[in-house]
This record gives C-alpha cells, structure tokens and sequence, in this order.
C-alpha cells in the first residue's frame, strides 16, 4: 500500500511541490542573509550618517557664528586701535561678565602685532569667575595653555580666519580672526581669538536645533574610520569622530538613535515574508486541488475505464465525451477495446468454425461433446451422436473436380444446418465430407428418425452425382450411436461407436443410417476422412 502510494503520481507530484517549497524557503534564507537584510542594514546606516551629518551641520553653525563673531570684532576700527594701546576704554565699553554668559564664551584673546598678548577675557570654568587681564598671570593663569596653543596657531599660519576644534574638557569651538580696520585699510594689528566651551549648554542647543540627543566624548588614541555605529537591541550608537587642534587628539560627537526605520523595514518584511508564505501554501494547495480534479480523478476513471476491457465498453461514459488529452486518450482506448474484440471474435469464429462450410468445426464439436456427455451423465438422459458421410465423394470431385466438390460440400452443410437448427440439435463439419452431430435428451431410435429427415433434406437438394453407384444425386450415410450402450461410455467411444454405425451404414450400400450394436464392435473400422 506504502509502496503503492510512493509510486503514484499524487506522491511524487507532492515530493516536487515539496523540493519546490523547499528551495524556495532556502533561496529565501539565502536572500534574506546575503541582499535583504545588507540592504537594510545599508539604509539603516544611510539614515544614521544622515542624522550625524545633521548634528555636524550644528556643529559647522557654532563655528560659522563664532567666526562671525570674531570677525565682527575683529575688523572694527576700535579693536585696532584698542590692540595699539591707542583706546584705553575700551574694554569698559565692551567687556563684561554678562556679555560672556550671553553669549556663552569662554575666552577672548587679543594678541599684538608681534604675537604677544595684549589683553584677555574670560570666566574660569573651574569657578567661573570672570577675570580680565593683561598677561597670563594670577586669575588667568588658567588660560595658559590655550594662549600658547593660539599663540602657536598665529606662528603656524598668520593669516587665520578660522575656527578649530580644542581639546579639553569640555572641548572649545576656537574662532580667530586678524585684526584690521573697520574698512580693513591698512596692516593687521594684532590677532583676536574668541573661545566658546562645547559644554551641557552647547549640547542642548544642538539638540534643540537637530532633535536629536547629542553627547561628547574625547576618544583614546585615533579611529581608523569617521563614524562609528554600534548596535545594542533596538538601539544606536553613532558617533562622528572629530580631529582637534593641535594635538591630532579626536573627540567624539554621538548621538543615540532607536532603530525605527530599520524595525519597520523588518517589520514590513516579515509581514511579506508571512504572506508569501501563506499565497504559497494556498497555491500548492491550489495546484493540488487542480492536479486532484484535471488529471488525477479522470486518470483514475480511465484507468477503471480500461480495466472494462473484458465487459461492455459504457458508450455513455463523460470521459468519451471529454475534448482533452484525456477524453483523447478514452476514445482511443475505446476503439482499441473495440478492434481487440473484433478481432477475439473473428479469432474465436476462426478456431471453433470451419472456413468452408461456417459450420462448427472438430474443436467445438468435441468441446460441446464434453460437456453434454457430462451433462447427460449428471441429468440421467439420454444423449445420442450421428455421423454423416457423402457417399463417393472421392468420384464426385474426380467427375467434377474440387472446386464443384467444396460447393456441393457447402450446399449438403447448408441443408444439414437447416435441419439440425428446425429439430434443436448440433451438427459439425468433423472431417472432409464428414460432419457430426450431437442429439441431447435424444434416444437412438429418436435420433433414427432425425437422420432421414437429414438424409431425406440432401436427397431434396438433387444435386448431380451422375458417377455416384447409388443415385444420380449426391446422397449421405449416417451411423448412430447412444451414450450409456456398451462401448460408448465415453465421448470418444460414443464417437467409435457411431463411426463404425456409419460404417456398418457404408457397407449396407450407402444411402442409410445405422444404429450402433455391441455387435457392429467386431467390425473392421471405416476410414473416413478427418479434418486437423
Ligand atoms: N472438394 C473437396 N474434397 C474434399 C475435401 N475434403 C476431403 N475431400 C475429398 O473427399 C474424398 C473422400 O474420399 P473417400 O474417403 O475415399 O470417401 P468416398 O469417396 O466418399 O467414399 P465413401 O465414403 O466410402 O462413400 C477425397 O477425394 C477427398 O479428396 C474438401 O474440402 N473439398
């Protein structure tokens, strides 16, 4: 039955649709491990580097607007002169604690033509105290470092105008600018050099202006990339490496991001996948559903159909009537069904039935023999056999040739049959011009009076036997016998008896039927013709 099952086309039409779904699933993994989750893993990192750049672009503002501001001061008629020693109140004018918190710097240096620093502004980040002085000594001596840092910038490159990140903590937004006329006639007098801190408050300004959280961080030795993206959960880490001045040292400026887009972009996919899956599953149902109905079923009623081989073919049958391949296939089965019958007829007409006479031939006759002895033997009735010989036949077709003897032999059958069929008995062309006949139920003197009605039928014919001793007509002699008379017990010697009955009639002068005696034994055999 398993086996049976492996074999069907139902079995192995699942297996493909199996391996199908299968290399689909694995196709899938694969595309799924090697382009869809790279390409969202490309745009998630597309969207992140989109929102560092927006944190650098405030960044890239700080250092516009401070550049802006240093400038501003910078080209003014009364820094220049200020930075010459020339406008002594200069810094009451412009100096305060309250413009330094305003506008949130840490530091303003104004150096001199030569470098040297001419004056300096700012509020400690240790204390915030504001200190003004002339030189980077008592309250200012925090602002060493970055004077000298500024004073190395000037050495390096005069012509500033520009803004550079300082290490520290917090790290500085440094804007500087040389230091001219109002109209900028002249020489440069000097250099000014304004510092904002990247402190909480920057941060939150930047965060104001991005939406985003911003964080900063001094990185420990040197990134090899510019950005960094680190994944924990659903969210990330970004960070833009920045280089600061002079040190080469790096800060970092992150932000921290949920991984919405990329969620949803897993999310949509999944609901994809999940539906994919789904329309598959429907389809191959779908496809087996089809298999089931188009080819399945009507390969099922046609193999029963075919199996109709030894009945009646159903002429009504849908499957005639279908247009497919397979209706095609029915008709064609049906025609061959119906050849192969033909043909089992005509090969059955063929091995029961002579060609000459169309009268049963040996074969047939002794097969019905069997079975009426049988049956005569099981009922207790009574069965009786003749056997009917042409008389000189040899001279008939020597006077008239054998062409003329196989009509005369098909006209004498003819009559036979005719009288055999009006008295319900069987007769058969058992050997060249010799037939036999079986009588059920049919005694041996009732058998008697069949046979001149048979003999009586072919003397009716008068047909010419001018060489014939016996009449100028062809005329027959019949030997009878009856089954359960000593010596005809059996089909073969019921057969004996009448032949030597026929025998007996052959030496009595032809043109007479004989019935079987015990006695009629003893007496030679006749030798009439047989047929294979
Ligand atoms: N035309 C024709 N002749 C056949 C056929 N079969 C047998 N015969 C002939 O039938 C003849 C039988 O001859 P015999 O056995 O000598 O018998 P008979 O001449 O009839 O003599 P008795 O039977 O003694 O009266 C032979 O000449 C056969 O050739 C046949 O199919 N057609």
């Amino acid at each position: 039955m398993l086996q049976r099952f492996s074999r069907s086309l139902r079995f192995r039409f699942l297996a493909a649709l199996s391996g199908v779904l299968l290399l689909a699933l694995i196709s899938l993994v694969i595309l799924s491990k090697w382009v869809i989750f790279p390409a969202l893993h490309k745009e998630e990192h597309a969207v992140v580097t989109k929102e560092l750049e927006k944190i650098e672009a405030g960044l890239n503002v700080s250092h516009e607007t401070l550049l802006a501001q240093a400038r501003d001061w910078a080209i003014w008629d009364d820094t220049y002169e200020f930075v010459q020693g020339n406008y002594p109140g200069y810094t009451d004018t412009n100096f305060s604690q309250q413009m330094f918190e305003e506008m949130h710097y840490q530091l303003m240096a104004f150096f001199n033509a030569e470098g040297e620093v001419h004056f300096l502004a700012g509020i400690n980040p240790a204390n915030g105290q504001y200190h003004t002085c002339r030189s980077v000594e008592r309250e200012c001596r925090w602002m060493d470092g970055l004077v000298h840092t500024m004073q190395a910038s000037i050495k390096e490159d005069p012509l500033q105008r520009k803004s550079a990140l300082y290490a520290g903590s917090p790290p500085l937004i440094v804007a500087s600018n040389p230091i001219f006329r109002t109209d900028e006639s002249g020489p440069s007098q000097g250099w000014l050099f304004k510092v904002r801190p990247m402190d909480a408050d920057w941060l939150s300004t930047i965060e104001r202006y991005t939406g985003l959280p911003t964080m900063l961080s001094v990185v420990n030795g040197k990134e090899d990339n510019d950005i960094a993206i680190n994944i924990t959960g659903n969210t990330i880490f970004a960070q833009r490496f920045l280089t600061t001045y002079p040190s080469n040292e790096q800060i970092a400026l992150g932000t921290q991001l949920k991984r919405t887009s990329y969620l949803a972009s897993l999310e949509t996919f999944r609901y994809v996948l999940l539906w994919t899956a789904c329309l598959m599953l429907l389809v191959i149902g779908l496809v087996l559903l089809l298999l089931e109905r188009i080819i399945l079923k009507p390969l099922k009623i046609l193999t029963s159909f075919t199996q109709q081989i030894s009945g009646d073919i159903d002429e009504s049958s849908s499957l005639l009537k279908r247009g497919d391949e397979i209706g095609i296939l029915a008709r064609a089965f049906q025609n061959q069904f119906k050849r192969q019958q033909q043909l089992n007829a005509e090969l059955i007409q063929l091995s029961t039935h002579d060609p000459l006479t169309g009268l049963p031939n040996r074969r047939l006759f002794d097969q019905r023999l069997q079975e009426v002895v049988n049956n005569a033997q099981t009922t207790g009735q009574s069965l009786s056999v003749m056997m009917i010989d042409i008389d000189h036949f040899k001279l008939f077709n020597d006077h008239y040739g054998h062409p003329e003897g196989d009509i005369c032999l098909r006209r004498v059958a003819q009559t036979m049959h005719e009288v055999a069929t009006a008295h319900g008995f069987f007769i058969a062309r058992t050997g060249g011009e010799e037939f036999s006949a079986m009588l059920p139920a049919t005694s041996a003197t009732q058998a008697m009076e069949k046979s001149q009605a048979l003999s009586h039928a072919v003397d009716q014919l008068r047909h010419p036997h001018q060489v014939s001793p016996v009449a100028s007509y062809v005329t027959v002699s019949i030997g009878i016998s009856q089954l359960d008379i000593e010596g005809a017990m059996t089909p073969s010697g019921l057969m004996t008896a009448a032949d030597q009955a026929l025998y007996a009639a052959k030496a009595d002068g032809r043109h007479t039927a004989k019935v079987y005696t015990p006695s009629l034994a003893n007496t030679a055999f006749s030798s009439h013709n047989t047929l294979p």
